[in-house]
């Protein structure tokens, strides 16, 4: 990431503002923005594959699912968080991935400007991509700033989206299955 470019865009933003960017208080802002960053932004960075490729040959070919995975991401629009738990359930197809990739996954997608459609569809899109499985459901529930303290103001407001691939897509009896074991 170009530290020196975000340092210099907060400073502008301050100044746009009507802020002292000489003040004490914010006289380290800049710098503090450009490394927190590297932080919130570092997903643009990693590729998802990283985690998913070191796969487990697996003989139980039930669904496995995770669920509360709690994730913070960026709303493209605004540059405000929205945050809140994603679900993932998958049926293997003679493999599986280590637990904590699962919830590595969300956090690459999570950690770059979003769309919360899109970040679901992402993640479902890669663990078919690299695991192979039989089907794929991914449920994001979040809570978007962008509502909360601007705009339409609406504090609570939770916007869930759901993404199948593969045989979740057309079977409701799998699908609800799922949806019982993240209640
Ligand atoms: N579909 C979708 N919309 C989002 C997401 N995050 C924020 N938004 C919406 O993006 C829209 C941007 O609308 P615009 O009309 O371009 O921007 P705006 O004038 O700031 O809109 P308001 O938020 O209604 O004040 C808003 O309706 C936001 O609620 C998201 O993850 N998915
Ligand atoms: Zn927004």
């Amino acid at each position: 990431m170009d530290q020196k470019k975000i340092e210099e865009g907060v400073k502008l933003l301050l100044e746009g503002i009507g802020e002292d960017v000489k003040r004490e208080g914010l006289l380290e802002t800049p710098r503090r923005v450009a490394k927190m960053c590297e932080e919130i932004f570092g997903g643009l960075k990693t590729d998802a594959e990283e985690y998913l490729v070191k796969t487990f040959t697996a003989t139980n070919n039930e669904i496995i699912v995770e669920k509360e995975i709690p994730f913070y991401s960026m709303c493209e629009h605004h540059l405000l968080p929205f945050y809140g738990k994603a679900h993932i359930g998958y049926i293997p197809d003679g493999k599986v991935v280590g637990l904590s990739k699962l919830a590595r996954t969300v956090e690459v997608y999570g950690k770059r400007p979003q769309i919360q459609e899109q970040m679901t569809a992402q993640i479902a899109d890669d663990i078919m991509k690299y695991l192979n499985p039989k089907g794929v459901i991914v449920v994001l529930e979040a809570e978007h700033m962008c509502m909360t303290m601007r705009g339409v103001r609406k504090p609570g407001t939770l916007t869930t989206t759901l993404v199948t691939r593969g045989a979740f897509e057309q079977n409701q009896e799998l699908k609800n299955t799922f949806f019982q074991l993240i209640k």
